[in-house]
């Protein structure tokens, strides 16, 4: 007989093979699908973009009046170089000490199955909620979220689901506390492109494309050198400040054989990865960008694309507040101690998930994956997760959810 225990089944949603460029997404929605309804919750499967699924799966709650509570998870999984890991990528291998190895083990597939098992071991107690709580599993996150997340928070079906407060995944702590993110970085793509005369490669001479991109290069390096000090003497911490960092450069004459070497070429282009804080002023970024790192007078273009917002309608930074003034930050904070688990201090995520389109909408969200003593191993060779670990993480997801679901708000205000 085959076991069926919550690490199994771990390892079964494991095993599809859901990184880009080519996710399967059919394969473990109908795994997810027959799980919920193995445990007796409905399910929804919604398409705003064909062959990308999104699975909403519900557990209604007594008072429908009051708004739901909604976990949240990407099905997709980065890419992962097979022939780099001790164990393939997609075997879930278990070692002899619990180590569960498998891409998607940290990010963020444990989450996936967590919050199922643990409402599995919730409704066995014989427990009942008094808001509806709501999981989607949505495509697309690793590659922006534009045909998953983001069409899914901007329907009708995510307004009906009257979504009251949010979570989403985090990361893991080498250490014993548990991480908790209220913000996300928001994204910028930054292409720089200069022109400039052509000319022998012999020839010294002013205003050059590659010299006018070296020129920008150069200042560009110098900015990200004074954020990582910030970072390097300990006065802020990676996701509070800006990253600017160099993902391509794009210039030179094709020849048959590499590029003509003694040719200066018309036009050459460089692409960087930003990454801004809430709390960062985008209209200082863009006036740097606009005055020193592509200026026009220096025959210099440039495109931003803004992978997210940073204020709300209201020109506020995006964020979650952790103290008096958000009551679900109470609420969380005491289950996660009522498990006996430390909170670390509240952070801001250094990279982006689909977190920011929820937040965007003016719901409270916290980024949260119960994950202590473990490495940071996400989007890294060699990803895993220990057994314990994970197990522990569904009694953290009992008492969340239990507690968030049976929270009925407070007086004056409406939440
Ligand atoms: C650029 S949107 C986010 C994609 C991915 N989660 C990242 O942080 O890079
Ligand atoms: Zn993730
Ligand atoms: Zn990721």
């Amino acid at each position: 007989e085959e076991e069926d225990t919550p690490i199994t089944r771990f390892q079964q949603y494991l095993g599809f093979k859901t990184a880009h460029p080519n996710p399967n997404y059919t394969a473990p929605i109908s795994f997810l699908v027959d799980q919920a309804q193995s445990i007796g919750l409905t399910t929804r499967t919604i398409e705003y973009v064909s062959g990308k699924p999104v699975l909403v799966v519900t557990w209604l709650g007594s008072d429908h009046k009051l708004p739901s509570i909604l976990f949240n998870s990407h099905l997709d999984s980065v890419p992962a170089e097979a022939d780099k890991w001790i164990h393939p990528p997609f075997s879930a291998h278990r070692t002899l000490d619990g180590l569960i190895y498998a891409r998607g083990a940290q990010d963020d597939k444990c989450i996936g199955v967590q919050y199922l098992e643990s409402i599995r071991n919730l409704k066995a107690r014989g427990f009942s909620p008094l808001r509806t709580v709501h999981i989607s599993y949505v495509p697309e996150e690793e590659i922006g979220g534009f045909d998953g997340m983001a069409k899914f928070a901007a329907s009708s079906d995510f307004t009906e689901l009257n979504v009251g407060f949010a979570m989403d995944e985090g990361q893991a702590n080498p250490g014993d506390e548990f991480r908790v993110f209220f913000a996300d970085r928001t994204p910028w793509e930054l292409v720089i492109r200069a022109q400039g005369f052509p000319g022998h490669g012999a020839k010294l001479y002013d205003n050059g494309a590659m010299e006018n991109l070296m020129k920008s290069v150069e200042l560009i390096s110098k900015f990200r050198e004074t954020q990582f000090d910030f970072v390097k003497a300990g006065i802020a911490s990676n996701s509070e400040v800006i990253s600017v960092n160099p993902v391509y450069l794009k210039a030179g004459t094709p020849s048959s054989n590499g590029f003509v070497m003694n040719m200066q070429p018309s036009e050459a282009e460089a692409g960087y990865d930003l990454r801004l804080p809430p709390m960062a002023d985008p209209d200082v970024m863009k006036k740097r960008i606009a005055e020193e790192w592509a200026p026009s007078v220096r025959n210099m273009t440039y495109t931003i694309k803004e992978k997210g917002k940073l204020r709300d309608h209201l020109g506020r930074p995006i964020m979650t507040a952790t103290n008096g003034s958000n009551p679900w930050w109470s609420v969380f904070k005491q289950a996660v101690e009522a498990t006996g688990g430390k909170l670390a201090k509240p952070e801001i995520l250094a990279s982006t998930t689909d977190a920011r389109y929820i937040r965007t909408l003016g719901i409270p969200l916290l980024g949260f994956s119960p994950m202590i003593n473990t490495p940071i191993l996400l989007h890294d060779h060699n990803e895993f997760l220990k057994d314990t670990v994970f197990l522990e993480g569904i009694e953290v997801y009992e008492s969340v959810i239990s507690a968030l679901s049976s929270f009925e708000g407070v007086s004056d205000q409406v939440i």
